[in-house]
């Protein structure tokens, strides 16, 4: 059984910076990782990884751009149906790993999980390949500074979501700047934030978007506004979709939820064989004769 990790989210979540954590922790336990690079944007020394299998070696942004008269946006487009488009090289790239786990490190462009086909195609391909695929998405931790930016980060979550239709963890990265070093205790970083208060976000309560009780509230404070507020509330309430794994990349124990959490989404290991206690061989009882 192969397994496969989407690592998705938008611009800067810390991504990359995931990826490689992630798969860093697996080899340390004893499990082979693979980290595969979906980003014909990234620059070369955007990782500190080495992509085992990387889409810049099938097309790359820069080309497309300069041979395609395309702009960025335009070229990502590009670039991602020239890879649905070449299936069979990734095909043949994912060839040689067999019970492995891959670690897909995507691109930051939000509207690539929110409207395009481009995922969920792919996720079939997958699929049609027996690799077992869970998405994680990850939002980082400032979002939790600005109400009204955090629950928009909630709300493309949710679309990126019912988008993908693959089994799905939402993170909560960079806690550690939060929480400051200490792994799971959320201690309020200068008095600003408790743990309680920390709750109300990674398992997102609708109730912060009503309380307007501060200045920026009244400089918004029309009607309309209020009403589409209270829209978004009963959204969020009628399916609340969305929770968030905290995620402390300095803290190994956070690490290690999170990734028995994606193991346990995929059901990794449960067709593994029961392993047998090893036959003995005659040399075994040469001595009791
Ligand atoms: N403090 C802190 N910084 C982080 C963490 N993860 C990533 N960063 C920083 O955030 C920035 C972006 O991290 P990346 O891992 O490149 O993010 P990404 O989501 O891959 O970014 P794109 O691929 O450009 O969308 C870098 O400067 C990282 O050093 C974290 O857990 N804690
Ligand atoms: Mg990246």
């Amino acid at each position: 059984m192969r397994y496969a990790v989407l690592v998705t989210g938008p611009a800067g979540a810390g991504k990359s910076t995931f990826s490689t954590a992630f798969a860093t922790h697996l080899r340390v336990s004893k499990r082979t990782a693979h980290i595969v690079n979906l980003d014909p944007a990234a620059t070369g020394d955007a990782f500190e990884y080495q992509p085992a299998i990387d889409i810049r070696e099938l097309v790359t942004l820069d080309d497309v751009m300069g041979e395609m008269n395309m702009g960025p946006n335009g070229g990502l487009v590009f670039c991602f149906e020239y890879l649905l488009e070449n299936m069979d090289w990734l095909e043949e790239e994912l060839g040689g790993f067999d019970d492995d786990y891959l670690i897909i490190d995507c691109p930051g462009q939000i509207e690539l999980y929110t409207h395009h086909p481009f995922l969920p195609q792919l996720v079939r391909n997958l699929q049609r390949m027996s690799i077992r695929t869970c998405a994680v998405y990850l939002l980082e931790s400032q979002f939790m500074e600005d109400r009204y930016k955090f629950f928009s980060g909630v709300l493309s979550a949710m679309s990126a979501m019912v988008n993908l239709e693959v089994p799905w963890i939402n993170i909560m990265s960079k806690m550690d700047l939060v929480s400051g070093s200490s792994s799971d205790t959320f201690e309020p970083r200068n008095g600003k934030r408790g743990k309680r208060d920390i709750a109300r976000y990674l398992d997102p309560d609708p109730m912060l978007l009503v309380a307007a009780r501060d200045g920026r509230d009244q400089q918004r404070g029309n009607s309309r506004f209020h009403d589409l507020n209270r829209a978004i509330v009963q959204l969020i309430e009628d399916h609340p979709l969305v929770s968030f794994l905290p995620l402390d990349l300095t803290s190994t124990d956070s690490l290690e939820t999170v990734v028995s959490h994606i193991d346990f989404t995929m059901q990794y290991g449960e067709d593994e064989e029961p392993k047998e206690p090893h036959d003995l061989d005659e040399g075994d009882f040469a001595d009791m004769e």
